[in-house]
């Protein structure tokens, strides 16, 4: 598999790309016709913050399987158009949580202290001793704007260091503000104006975007400010205006909207305001962590397996996957069989699960299903935009679960339906990964989903079964294998043939011709079918 590198990522990633036998092909700071090229032929794409992946440059990646994020933000990644394109898109939350909380803690006391000012003036020759009187963080309030995995860990670091700690998060519960000491705000007014430092740890969404402007910055009086977020959460002039105007004590930011930063930004204009470019999570630590990290999750998706941090598709606890993973296949296999079978407009899909396999979690196995029946269509489909694609063309996916099944440790079952017509095809699987398909319509078979397959409905008489074998043998089609099932004798009987290769429209016809066959269908697991599933 080719895997693109488009941001510098630590090289212990691309290793393990590497050992396990994948291309890896770095190509930094490409943007445009050159970034749209590259990724023509790559299956996984490792990106950081600086590559915008975005709807054309997905459209351009016909083979991509998965976008990898070595690090936290995802704004840089338009996830929607990933999961239209059936990408995944996973990023890497612990690795850098560490090297971001110290950065912030950093940043918190070089802006009170005014290293960075200091260290300028000292190293142009100017010992300015009594120019900087600064502040102690022991004792003041910390408003922290986000409690979660980076805002949680300053909140640890501040608050052993003596500062009192407020946080406005409307995501999280009183007991785990509690937990680490932090009274809980209302809303973020009452964290501003409680607060003497606020620092943002939220993600950059519509929500967030600009949630800090002048308003709420004068809320904070004679206070600082700290951003190791994302820029565009705090109004950039507004904020260089408010230090400037020594509304604000001062201010340190690692981020900013554009990056790279604008030479002409106000804030590197403003003697009270330090900046970094965007290095929190720049520790040799953190950037080891996300690396390796992406490059497992792209791994793991190459892999067919589950992506542990997916943001788009359904994810699974790695020591649930062996559990559930030959399900996975099977319920594939069966949403195929079922929509081949179903001569009409699919608008209920149905994935009931019986026995062990019904105390997993099943999410990815619904939605293998539903790849399943949606194969037919013409775009790409899979696991990750499967569900979406139900979604937006009103097919109802019901799933359901029951302990008990009858004969069988474990039964995945996939009906299609609509409001007149289903077809069930159900399936579990024998010792060591042997899959059967068990029920069709609630004939009990006994067939082996494998390449094509041939199932045909015919009336209960003697010598059919000879008829449809001698049709098959006239036009050279070898069967492999064969089951035969009824409900009574002399009623209706339902025959599921494996075929060495796919039988044509010719023979379908001739077995059709006699009157004693009700229905005969050609079942394809290797991909093509016609059925029906279309809105329109
Ligand atoms: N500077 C860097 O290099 C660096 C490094 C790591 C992370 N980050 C950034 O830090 C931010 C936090 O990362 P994280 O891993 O802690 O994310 P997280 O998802 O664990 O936590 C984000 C928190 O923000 C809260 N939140 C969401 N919307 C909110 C709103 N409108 N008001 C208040 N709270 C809101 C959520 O409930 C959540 O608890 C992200 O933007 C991430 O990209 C930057
Ligand atoms: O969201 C993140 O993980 C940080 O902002 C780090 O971004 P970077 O990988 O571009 O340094």
């Amino acid at each position: 598999m080719k895997v693109l590198v488009t941001d510098p990522i630590a090289d212990a990633g691309i290793q393990r790309l590497r050992a396990a036998g994948h291309d890896v092909e770095t190509a930094y700071d490409i943007e445009g016709e050159e970034l749209l090229d590259a990724v023509k032929d790559a299956n996984g794409l490792i990106v950081r913050s600086g590559t915008e992946v975005t709807d054309e440059v997905l459209d351009a990646a016909d083979d991509l399987v998965i976008v990898g994020r070595a690090g936290i933000g995802v704004d840089n990644i338009d996830i929607e158009a990933a999961t239209e394109h059936g990408v995944i898109v996973a990023n890497a939350p612990e690795g850098n949580v560490r090297a971001a909380a110290e950065h912030t803690v950093a940043m918190a006391f070089a802006t009170a202290r005014s290293i960075p000012q200091a260290h300028e003036r000292l190293q142009n020759g100017e010992w300015a001793k009594s120019d900087f009187l600064g502040t102690e963080l022991n004792g003041k309030t910390l408003g922290i704007v986000g409690l979660g995995r980076v805002g949680q860990e300053v909140a640890k670091r501040l608050g052993s260091l003596g500062m009192n700690l407020v946080a406005f998060d409307p995501y999280i519960s009183e007991e785990r503000a509690e937990q680490l000491g932090a009274e809980l705000a209302d809303d973020l007014d009452a964290c501003l104006e409680e607060a003497d430092f606020i620092t943002i740890h939220t993600p950059l969404t519509p929500e967030t975007e600009n949630m800090i402007g002048e308003e709420e910055l004068a809320k904070l009086d004679g206070g600082y400010v700290v951003n190791c977020a994302r820029g565009g959460i705090i109004d950039e002039p507004a904020l260089a205006e408010a230090v400037e105007n020594d509304q604000l004590a001062g201010a340190a930011i690692d981020v900013f909207a554009e990056e790279p930063v604008d030479p002409d930004n106000p804030l590197l204009d403003v003697e009270d305001v330090i900046v970094t470019p965007h290095l929190g999570a720049s520790t040799s630590a953190a950037q080891e962590n996300v690396a390796t990290s992406a490059a497992d999750q792209v791994m793991a998706a190459f892999r067919g397996e589950p992506v542990m941090n997916a943001l788009n598709a359904p994810s699974m606890d790695e020591s649930a996957f062996p559990r559930v993973r030959p399900y996975i296949d099977l319920a594939e296999t069966a949403g195929k069989i079922a929509v081949q079978l179903f001569d009409d407009r699919v608008e209920e899909v149905d994935v009931s699960y019986a026995g062990d396999i019904a105390e997993e979690d099943l999410d990815l196995v619904t939605a293998s299903a539903l790849k399943g029946v949606f194969e037919p269509l013409e775009w790409q489909v899979n696991a990750v935009n499967a569900p979406r694609i139900a979604e937006e063309r009103g097919i109802d996916v019901v799933e359901s679960k029951s302990r008990s099944s009858e004969d069988f440790q474990s039964l995945v079952t996939v009906t299609v339906k609509n409001g007149d017509e289903e077809v069930s095809v159900c399936g579990t699987q024998f010792a060591g990964e042997d899959p059967r398909i068990v029920r069709i319509d609630g004939y009990r078979v006994d067939a082996i989903p494998h390449g094509h397959m041939l199932v045909a409905r015919n009336e209960d008489v003697p010598g059919v079964i000879g008829f449809i074998g001698s049709t098959l043998g006239d036009h050279d089609v070898n069967i492999a294998a064969m089951f035969n099932a009824r409900e009574t004798i002399g009623g209706e009987a339902l025959s599921v043939y494996n075929l060495d290769e796919a039988p044509s429209e010719e023979v379908l016809e001739s077995i059709l011709e006699d009157e004693r066959i009700i229905n005969v269908s050609h079942i394809s697991l290797n991909g093509t079918v016609d059925a029906d599933t279309s809105d329109d």
